[in-house]
């Protein structure tokens, strides 16, 4: 991310120890830990390994026994805590939205207590809803409740960053959402950070997220003792220890395909047509590129439909078809995400959009499948013995 503009600030935690009260052996024994402004950071490691109470020492929602914690140059352990917070974002599971508040007075909570100007919160809180993903026009007025359990994440997060905090701490952010909805989460975080830069810590159980999201992954062991600290794709090449071979386990060439993002391979530019539009010439447009099927867009350029040929010249004109099962990810999902949502679609290819869901082209599963086949030609030709490998070609052609 050389060209990334970096707002997030360094964290370094300095011999962290935690020791609840009543237990035998410390949650974190002694942690030295540094990140780097504007990473990623994701913590993974089985339950009862220290993640959550490592990630809320940063904010000091739960007090180190002892160490010290730097944000920036700031040595903050001493700091006093509400001042702290205000200046690192948090996220929970599901939100933590207050449920009686409209969405903007939750985005606007904390600004308020800073003394913000209302034009200024109110000029923020657009922004900040626009950024997630949400029509501020639709949903500034809403209620936590009268939103779905994503849209009340995405508020989770605009709430995070309403005053433009360095640091950015989510604990298992989208733990409690359903599969494609996670997945949409997490394109748009990678395109809020895209467009941010700043320090996110984030805790999650799932070594797959923790792939996706994580500029580094930060493995952990019961007592918070560090098994490895690396890239996704360090970690999946030079496992640091045993520990973190077995975590990695079988889910290893999976998080490969994580390891894809649809940006990095070539998928194909789509014919789009407006509602409205003479079908017959966008048909002949679309044969000229040599599609059979046009990809209808709203007045955004965001997909609404994905029809056949055949399907639009029953009309004189594109009509707004809406198909609620559109397969689409975004230019940062993975492969992984790309190939789950076709399966859930049952189509043989998804519709890319950028971070702002613009249509950008379609993605189609051979694609996918001809990258897998090169990764896996990779990997045999790096780990085989190339007599075995000719060996196993003689076999065939004898076989055959
Ligand atoms: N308030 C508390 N009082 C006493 N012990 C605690 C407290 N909170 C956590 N612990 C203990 O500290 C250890 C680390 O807990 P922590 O919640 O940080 O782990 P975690 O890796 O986040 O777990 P999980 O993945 O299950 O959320 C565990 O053994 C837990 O039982």
């Amino acid at each position: 991310m050389a060209d990334q503009r970096i707002t997030g600030t360094s964290i370094r935690l300095d011999g962290v120890v935690k020791r609840y009260r009543g237990q035998e052996k410390p949650a974190v024994e002694r942690l030295d830990l540094d990140i780097e402004a504007g990473d990623i950071v994701a913590f993974v490691g089985p339950s009862g390994c220290g993640k959550t109470t490592t990630l809320k020492m940063i904010n000091r929602l739960i007090e180190p026994t002892e160490g010290r914690i730097l944000i920036g140059d700031r040595d903050v352990t001493d700091e006093n805590p509400d001042r702290l917070r205000q200046s690192i974002g948090y996220v929970i599971q599901s939100g933590g939205l207050f449920p009686h508040w409209s969405v903007a007075k939750n985005v606007g909570a904390i600004p308020r207590v800073l003394g913000w100007s209302r034009a200024k919160i109110a000029e923020r809180t657009e922004y900040l809803l626009e950024l997630v993903g949400l029509d501020p026009g639709t949903y500034a007025d809403r209620l936590p409740r009268d939103m779905s359990g994503g849209q009340q994440q995405r508020v989770g997060v605009a709430r995070a960053l309403a005053a433009d905090p360095p640091v950015l701490l989510m604990d298992e952010p989208f733990g409690a959402v359903d599969p494609l909805t996670r997945v949409r989460l997490q394109d748009s975080l990678l395109s809020i950070q895209q467009e941010l830069g700043k320090t996110i810590v984030l805790v999650t159980h799932d070594f797959q997220e923790a792939t996706k999201l994580g500029d580094k992954v930060l493995i952990l062991s019961e007592g918070g003792r560090i098994e490895q600290y690396a890239t996704p794709s360090e970690i999946l090449a030079n496992p640091a220890t045993p520990f973190v071979e077995e975590f990695v386990g079988s889910g290893a060439t999976l998080a490969q395909l994580t390891l894809t993002r649809v940006r990095d391979v070539d998928y194909e530019q789509v014919v789009t047509a407006s509602v409205g539009e003479n079908a017959e010439e966008v048909a002949a447009r679309a044969r000229a590129a040599g599609h059979d099927w046009i990809v209808v867009v709203d007045g955004r350029g965001r997909p609404r439909a994905w029809p056949t040929l055949a399907e639009i010249a029953t009309k004189p004109q594109i009509s707004d078809y809406i198909d609620a099962r559109l397969p689409v990810v975004s230019e940062s999902s993975t492969l992984n995400d790309a190939l789950d949502s076709m399966l859930a679609a049952s189509q043989g290819g998804v519709l890319v959009t950028d971070g702002r869901g613009v249509m950008r082209g379609a993605l189609r599963i051979d694609t996918v499948m001809a990258v897998i086949r090169a990764h896996t030609a990779e990997v045999r030709s790096d780990d085989e013995e190339p007599s075995y490998i000719s060996h196993e070609e003689d076999h065939h052609q004898e076989g055959s």
